[in-house]
């Protein structure tokens, strides 16, 4: 499986009131995948949220990702994305069945991506790379990490943590296959202006590969 380009993560502060509408956006501008990720424990809210992300997702042929909770994922089938606490990959793999997307969160360690990769993981995910409001103390990551990750790893390379259009290119040049992005796409004033910066990030893609 290819998985390469533009990954959209919603947030449930940033996109209250607008979710679909600037999920719409997003997808209008072209997503490869879309993560679901809430972190209250409002679970009927999230059941509902993420049928309805997984009904729209489907329209426009892009993948759903559900974050942390491998047991919603699985009751609608679609992935999930596990970070080092959110439960072990392998059974993850079994519930969800062999063509299931499941992402790892390896933060800057080469070693975390090759377990992960033994233990089925479809991308690894290094981050973060620049300033974050939405996970201001996530654990730092530098290109180097990135140039190691292309050399040794054969999954697809998913990059976090700041994205913006103005710093993504170096990303892309040494190898991440998936920019995984909160507030760089979705913290705009307008759905066309979601839409737009959707469209520059695969532009973005596409030229620097
Ligand atoms: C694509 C992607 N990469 C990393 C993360 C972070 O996962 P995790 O470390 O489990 O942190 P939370 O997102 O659960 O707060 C992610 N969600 N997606
Ligand atoms: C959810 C998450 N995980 C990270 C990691 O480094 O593992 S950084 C991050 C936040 C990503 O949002 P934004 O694009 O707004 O910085
Ligand atoms: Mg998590």
């Amino acid at each position: 499986m290819t998985l390469r380009g533009l990954y959209a993560i919603t947030d449930s502060q940033l996109l209250s009131g607008k979710l679909l509408a600037y999920v719409e956006a997003a997808l209008d501008g072209g997503l490869t995948l879309l993560q679901y990720r809430d972190k209250s424990s409002d679970d009927a809210r999230r059941l509902r949220e993420a049928e309805a992300l997984r009904d729209l997702c489907a329209r426009y042929n892009t993948r759903l990702i559900i974050n942390d909770d491998a047991e919603l994922a699985a009751r609608l089938g679609v992935g999930v994305h596990l970070g080092q606490t959110d439960g072990p990959l392998t059974p993850a793999r079994a519930l969800l069945g062999p063509k299931a997307i499941i992402g790892s969160t390896c933060h800057s360690q080469i070693d975390l991506a090759e377990q992960a990769a033994k233990e089925g993981a479809s991308y690894v995910a290094f981050g973060r790379f620049f300033n974050s409001s939405t996970k201001p103390g996530a654990p730092t990551a530098t290109l180097d990490v990135l140039d190691k990750a292309r050399s040794q790893l054969k999954l697809p390379i998913c990059v976090i943590g700041g994205i913006t259009l103005d710093n993504a290119a170096p990303l892309v040049a040494h190898g991440a296959d998936l920019l995984a992005v909160v507030h760089g796409l979705f913290g705009a004033d307008s759905t066309r202006e979601v839409t737009r910066r959707a469209l520059a990030f695969n532009q973005l893609l596409n030229t620097e590969s």
